[in-house]
């Protein structure tokens, strides 16, 4: 059989009928049908499906409505008090039902989101081992990686678009987590669907298990994941080799976001394989596209220009890093000159401001300040810099909770009367301040965004949305974007692209705010993936013949209509 013969999936081909409407072909009957969570109805298998597909005797005697389950399913949902416990109820559903789990989902997306994502996630990964249950996505591990195409053929997943992969070597701001980030790579795969249109069937997340530099995770009974420390260096870039080649003949249509790899190893993967295969880097790139946006609006809010900023950036991992180049590239954008831009974004890891006379990974070097800038500052710590900075922007990517603490906002509060305080670490206990704090510390003139989701603070008889500065508002939209227009490359263009359409989708929806809510995570969505198709147009890397001429109508109406809903397709019955 060939490629082109193969059914979406090992259990089930997605057709359109005569009649224009789409329809289930199965390949598998009766009781395994409620067994498979992309094609199981449960209740809402009709009763003609239910006799005809060998289904009777099986099930409750209701027939339902997605509607009802949905509403029954919330009210389950609803009697759970922990976090955890809810993010588990809705994994479980995911794993028994994608449609209904989608259909609850975005339905309450806002409640939702902090519980199948940051930061009920971060525990989740941490807790990886005790809460699993069923085979999800694809895991490779040194015990795997030699029969990798033989793994990747076991996927019954046969037009794979979207790949998430993680080595899990800095999750969030948590650190090594070993087998556990496979939680992530499943958020962030949840969110593609119900904020980024890409269908269930199409999104595959990736576990790369190459070790755990953890003594005590490898010392665990529980722990799931490879009992050794990690692999480095060469055998580390021949895993990932070997993943590469092998998802590259499975699924050559797929795009591959690289998500939380620490520091150096994120840019050595992202530059390793971005003209290899269509791929991101979710925390450098995503994160420098989404700080932008909100950097751009908070501007906007006080009356002034990117441009006329100082911006301090407090970490400097992949995050921190992706920040400061799309720091630059804004400021670029916004006419300020090459020569200048060491004036204008300062970045500090854990030793303080990077200056070009000190030792660093070599990624970090680009990032140095010149030595003599810095004459007559008091040091190279995060207030001295402020200081001597005269900084007006201050972006957290440390993952140290705490660290924007009074003293650094009054240090800010000297140089602007508005600061742009962004802290942005995930997940909540690692943000470098509160809201609450930062708008009392500052009398309410601190223009505030954070990675994590928090409420709206009231401060001076006023309320302050607090906008959620996370990635979240881009990879779906980008990734959406890069798979309609069959990206042979997704190019920085793409990303910046995303930036500034998140930003304008913002001004246009809630000119007084930094971020949409995330209630409107898939209209934010759309809107990038629109930007982002017309870029990769733009820069000669879309190859998808179909969108070729449309106009920007024609090309939103395209995203829209490919947009992928949560119903119940019916089965074809013969
Ligand atoms: N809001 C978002 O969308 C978003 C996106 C990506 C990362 N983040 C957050 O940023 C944080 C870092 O993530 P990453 O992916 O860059 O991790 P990383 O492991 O690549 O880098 C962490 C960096 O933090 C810095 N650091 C550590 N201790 C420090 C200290 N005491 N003072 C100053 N800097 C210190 C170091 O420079 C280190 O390189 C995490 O908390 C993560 O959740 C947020
Ligand atoms: O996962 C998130 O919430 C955002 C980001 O990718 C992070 O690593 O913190
Ligand atoms: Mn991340």
């Amino acid at each position: 059989m060939s490629r082109r013969d193969l059914p979406l999936t090992d259990h089930y081909d997605v057709k359109r009928g005569e009649d224009g409407h789409r329809y289930i072909v199965p390949l598998i009957r009766g009781f395994n049908l409620t067994r498979i969570p992309l094609l199981n109805k449960g209740t809402a298998f009709t009763a003609e499906e239910r006799e005809v597909l060998g289904l009777d005797g099986l099930l409750a005697p209701q027939v339902d409505s997605l509607e009802v389950l949905v509403e029954r399913l919330y009210t389950e949902y609803s009697r759970l008090d922990e976090p955890m416990r809810r993010h588990t109820f809705l994994r479980n559903l995911q794993d028994r039902n994608e449609v209904q789990f989608y259909a609850l989902l975005s339905e309450h997306i806002e409640e939702m989101l902090p519980i199948v994502y940051t930061p009920t996630v971060g525990e989740a990964v941490k807790r990886f081992s005790q809460i699993y249950r069923y085979a999800r996505g694809l895991t490779l591990s040194t015990q795997t990686i030699s029969r990798a195409r033989q793994a990747l053929a076991n996927v019954p997943l046969n037009d794979v678009r979207i790949i998430v992969a993680t080595d899990s070597s800095a999750i969030l701001g948590i650190g090594d987590q070993g087998f556990g980030g496979m939680a992530i790579s499943i958020g962030k795969l949840s969110l593609y669907t119900v904020a980024g249109g890409v269908g269930p069937d199409k999104t595959l997340p990736v576990e790369l298990d190459v070790g755990t530099g953890r003594a005590d995770l490898r010392d665990d009974p529980h722990y799931l994941g490879v009992k050794h420390e990690r692999l480095s260096g060469e055998e580390y870039l021949k895993f990932m080799d070997t993943f590469v080649e092998a998802t590259l003949g499975r699924y050559p249509k797929a795009i591959i976001q690289w998500e939380d790899f620490s520091k150096d190893a994120a840019f050595t993967i992202l530059h390793r394989y971005r003209r290899v295969v269509p791929s991101f880097n979710d925390d450098i790139q995503g994160t420098g596209a989404v700080v932008l946006a909100g950097v751009l609006n908070a501007c906007r809010i006080k009356g002034e220009r990117l441009a006329d900023q100082v911006i301090v950036i407090h970490g400097a991992g992949a995050g921190g890093a992706g920040v400061a180049a799309a720091m630059r590239e804004g400021l670029r954008r916004e006419g300020v000159p090459d020569d200048e831009l060491p004036r204008r974004v300062f970045v500090l890891d854990s030793r303080g401001l990077l200056t070009d006379d000190r030792e660093m990974e070599d990624y970090k070097r680009p990032l140095a300040t010149p030595r003599a800038l810095t004459t007559g500052w008091a040091g190279p710590d995060l207030l001295n810099v402020i200081q001597g900075a005269k900084a007006t922007v201050l972006l957290g990517l440390s993952g140290v909770p705490g660290t924007f603490d009074e003293a650094v906002v009054r240090a800010a509060l000297a140089n602007t009367e508005r600061p742009l305080v962004f802290p942005l670490s995930n997940p909540t206990a690692h943000t470098e301040a509160l809201p609450d704090d930062l708008l009392r510390w500052s009398g309410g003139a601190a223009l505030v965004a954070t990675g994590s989701p928090f409420a709206d603070v009231e401060y001076g008889g006023q309320t302050h949305a607090i906008g959620q500065g996370n990635n979240a508002f881009i990879f779906p939209g980008l990734g959406f974007g890069a798979i309609l227009a069959r990206v042979r490359e997704v190019t920085d263009d793409m990303v910046t692209a995303a930036a500034y359409a998140l930003a304008a989708y913002t001004e246009r929806h809630h000119p007084g705010r930094i971020y949409p809510p995330v209630s409107e995570l898939s209209a934010a969505s759309i809107e990038v993936a629109v930007a982002v198709i017309w870029q990769a147009l733009q820069g000669g890397v879309a190859t998808e013949f179909e969108i070729r001429r449309m106009g920007d109508q024609e090309l939103r109406a395209f995203v829209e209509r490919k947009f992928w809903v949560p119903k119940h397709l019916p089965f074809r019955l013969e």
